[in-house]
């Protein structure tokens, strides 16, 4: 049996290595155990729980800044590490528990596995700083497990060797197949259905997400027979703004953050979603509901090729002229909503643990020739 210590601390990554984590337990040659850093809490225990996992370690977290979580969390990590003889490392996307986790596997000579590489805009600002940590990743990582040709374009291009990046889809697409197959959800509304929104992003703190609240309150005016679905991320940042424009309106729901559940069923009722969530980006074609990105660039240009999703900005004006267009002209919205999923298939879980077992069992064969 392989020993494999999963690694995750944010809602996105556990939603993305649940999957992983599942087929990895039914595999019968790996054991996983699964590690919880801390990084988020209440959104992390909601996750957790809709995907049934129990976590076999939990971090106690260092303080409420990310300096000081990161800081003990390097440390207790480090403990971890080197309590066990861990034959893998796995992690996902780019946040700090997923560059700390690499890093604690690097230093310990722990293979790395890193699913969802490859995601770049190229500019270390923008996000900051997920741009910069997904990109240390991938300089300390043995696998790389791309979602899409155009990442493991982007990770070959950097000098990462050929046979080292497998693409693999996104395991998102796998989580959602999973609680609609669970669940047996299907589409309820009956009409159009509401417009979903969520905003979250560090990039939009302050005056553009004040100006995305008012493109929603001046559409939510223009349409009192649009319904508005809200779930506000519980970060201060975030919720305050919200609720002081956003608060009053008759048809605007503005509630705490769903669980995955919740947000597959809103996503399934909806009639256009507006994020910055990279997830929703991933998800919403699944169920063919068109998307606005509420950013001015996005690590996922694959959406804005397929037609799928388009950029909306930040802009109040630029957002509900994008809306009102989607409103007005059914072809532009059909032809969106029709796009498919260019993220992939349901089927990464399966490919990355078919590749995890061949090349861990090719090291095993290698660490015993010589
Ligand atoms: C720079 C960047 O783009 N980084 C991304 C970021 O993730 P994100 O922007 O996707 O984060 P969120 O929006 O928080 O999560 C989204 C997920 O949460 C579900 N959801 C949402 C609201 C809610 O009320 N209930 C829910 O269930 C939703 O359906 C979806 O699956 O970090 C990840 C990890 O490193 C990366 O993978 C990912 O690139």
């Amino acid at each position: 049996m392989q020993d494999i210590l999963i690694i995750c601390g944010t809602r996105p990554e556990i939603i993305k290595l649940a999957p992983v984590y599942h087929s990895l337990r039914a595999s019968g040659w790996a054991c996983p155990r699964w590690l919880h850093t801390g990084q988020h809490d209440e959104m992390a225990r909601q996750m957790l729980a809709c995907f049934d996992i129990v976590p076999d370690i939990v971090l106690e977290r260092g303080g409420d800044g990310l300096g000081e979580f990161s800081t003990r969390c390097r440390t207790l990590l480090d403990g971890v590490m080197s309590s066990h003889p861990w034959s893998l490392v796995v992690v996902q996307g780019d946040t700090e528990s997923t560059f700390l986790g690499a890093l604690s596997g690097f230093y310990r000579h722990v293979p790395v596995a890193h699913v969802e590489a490859g995601l770049r805009t190229y500019d270390l600002e923008r996000p900051f700083p997920e741009e910069g940590l997904r990109q240390m990743v991938s300089r300390i990582a043995s696998y790389h497990f791309a979602p899409t040709r155009r990442a493991a374009v982007a990770l070959r291009s950097e000098g990462i060797p050929q046979d080292r990046v497998f693409v693999t889809g996104n395991t998102v697409i796998d989580a959602q197949h999973w609680v609609v197959r669970q669940h047996h959800m299907h589409r309820a509304a009956e009409g159009r259905g509401h417009l979903l929104v969520t905003a979250h992003r560090r990039e939009n703190w302050g005056s553009d997400l004040r100006e995305i609240c008012y493109a929603i309150a001046d559409t939510a005016t223009r349409h009192p027979e649009l319904q508005v679905l809200f779930p506000v991320h519980l970060n201060p940042v975030v919720k305050q703004p919200v609720h002081a424009i956003l608060g009053q309106l008759p048809n605007v729901r503005l509630c705490p953050p769903f669980d995955y559940l919740e947000m597959q069923r809103a996503l399934l009722d909806a009639w256009l979603v507006l994020t910055d969530s990279g997830g929703l980006q991933e998800e919403a074609p699944t169920f063919g509901v068109p998307l606005l990105v509420l950013r001015t660039e996005t690590e996922r240009p694959e959406a804005i090729e397929a037609g799928c999703a388009r950029l909306a900005g930040t802009r109040r004006a630029s957002i509900v002229k994008q809306i009102e267009e989607l409103w007005t002209d059914s072809d532009a919205y059909a032809s969106m909503a029709r796009a498919g999923n260019p993220f992939g298939d349901g089927r990464a879980c399966i490919r990355i643990v078919d590749l995890l077992q061949k090349e861990l069992a090719h090291e095993e064969r290698q660490r015993e020739a010589s």
